[in-house]
């Protein structure tokens, strides 16, 4: 009984672990010829509920569902957290492989900056791919190098997978913009998909980074969402001034001295959203919510 477990367990459910892009390609061409559809889920690692929400997600629309793992070094400033990012391997497999992914892409950076990549944008040369307009305001206004980075994997990483969807999670609310935007200019196929935050049950939208707070930086953490959740609580009573709303959330981020970076919301015709990003020590929290829009449950 127990062997049975174990084998259903090891067949059924582990996904196939894939370094290479010349790997990848065989298996997604066996794939392919079979009539398979493919769905994507970029992360970083350290994975939580959040990730496996949107591979549950593309399980739900997809036959085959790869997910991949890489610390793209392209989107850390040189003063950033890419030597300390928590990398936690092979638990997350283990949790992919609790809601059926299919294989775990998870590249060197050789593989994926074949030509070597530098920190200093001052210092790169080769191709790199921007979204002019989207990206230099909100998180590019503090992190003027992380779109470019962004833009530049995910096209790569586009290029390799090759998905008929991928999936995106709705607390990165300005990276799905720039991915959007930057499908749309560049003809890329794929469809994007843009799934709910999932949260803590104190509203802390769950973030990999959420591991370096200390136990009274965790205690504190969950007041951007609140002060976010105070806005759309008006919103939904009727308030359309989105200085009113930014004010109402302005004053509960003073109210408990933690340092904004920034504080945005805009009302146009087909809804809003309100962001942003506070600092707790020295973690960066980022959040927003969608107000008269809905995501992908
Ligand atoms: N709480 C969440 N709910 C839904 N999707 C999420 C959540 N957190 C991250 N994601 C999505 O998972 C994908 C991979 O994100 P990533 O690996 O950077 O995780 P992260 O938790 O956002 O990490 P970090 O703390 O470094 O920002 C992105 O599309 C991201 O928006
Ligand atoms: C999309 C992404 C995987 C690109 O490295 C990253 O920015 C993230 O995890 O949100
Ligand atoms: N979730 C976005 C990845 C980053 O902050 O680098």
């Amino acid at each position: 009984m127990i062997r049975f477990t174990r084998r259903l367990y090891s067949t059924a459910s582990t996904p196939r672990i894939v370094n290479t892009i010349a790997e990848y390609r065989a298996l997604r061409n066996e794939w392919l010829l079979a009539g398979k559809t493919i769905g994507f889920v970029p992360t970083m690692g350290a994975l939580h509920q959040g990730h496996l929400s949107l591979a549950k997600t593309a399980k739900q629309d997809c036959d085959k569902v790869v997910a991949s793992i890489f610390v793209n070094p392209a989107q850390f400033a040189p003063t950033e957290d890419l030597d300390r990012y928590p990398r936690t391997f092979e638990n997350d497999v283990k949790l992919l492989s609790t809601v059926g992914v299919d294989a775990v892409f998870a590249p060197s950076v050789q593989e994926m900056y074949p030509a070597g990549i530098t920190l200093d944008v001052s210092k790169q040369t080769g191709t790199f791919v921007e979204v002019k307009g989207k990206s230099h305001m909100l998180e590019g206004s503090v992190r003027p190098h992380f779109f470019r980075g962004v833009a530049t994997v995910v096209t790569k990483l586009f290029n390799v997978i090759q998905p008929h969807k991928a999936f995106f999670g709705q607390k990165d609310g300005q990276q799905c913009a720039v991915i959007r935007t930057m499908s749309r200019d560049l003809l890329i196929p794929t469809e994007i998909v843009v799934c709910q935050t999932i949260r803590e049950t104190d509203g802390l939208a769950m973030s990999s980074r959420n591991r370096y707070l200390s136990v009274e930086e965790r205690e504190t953490a969950p007041v951007l969402y609140r002060a976010l959740r105070a806005a759309e609580v008006l919103f939904e009573g009727g308030e359309r001034d989105a200085n009113v709303l930014r004010e109402v959330a302005g004053k509960i981020l003073k109210e408990s001295g933690v340092p904004v970076e920034y504080l945005s919301g805009k009302i146009g015709k087909d809804g809003a959203m309100m962001s942003g990003a506070v600092r707790i020590g020295k973690t960066r929290i980022i959040d927003n919510v969608l107000l008269g829009v809905e995501v992908r449950k």
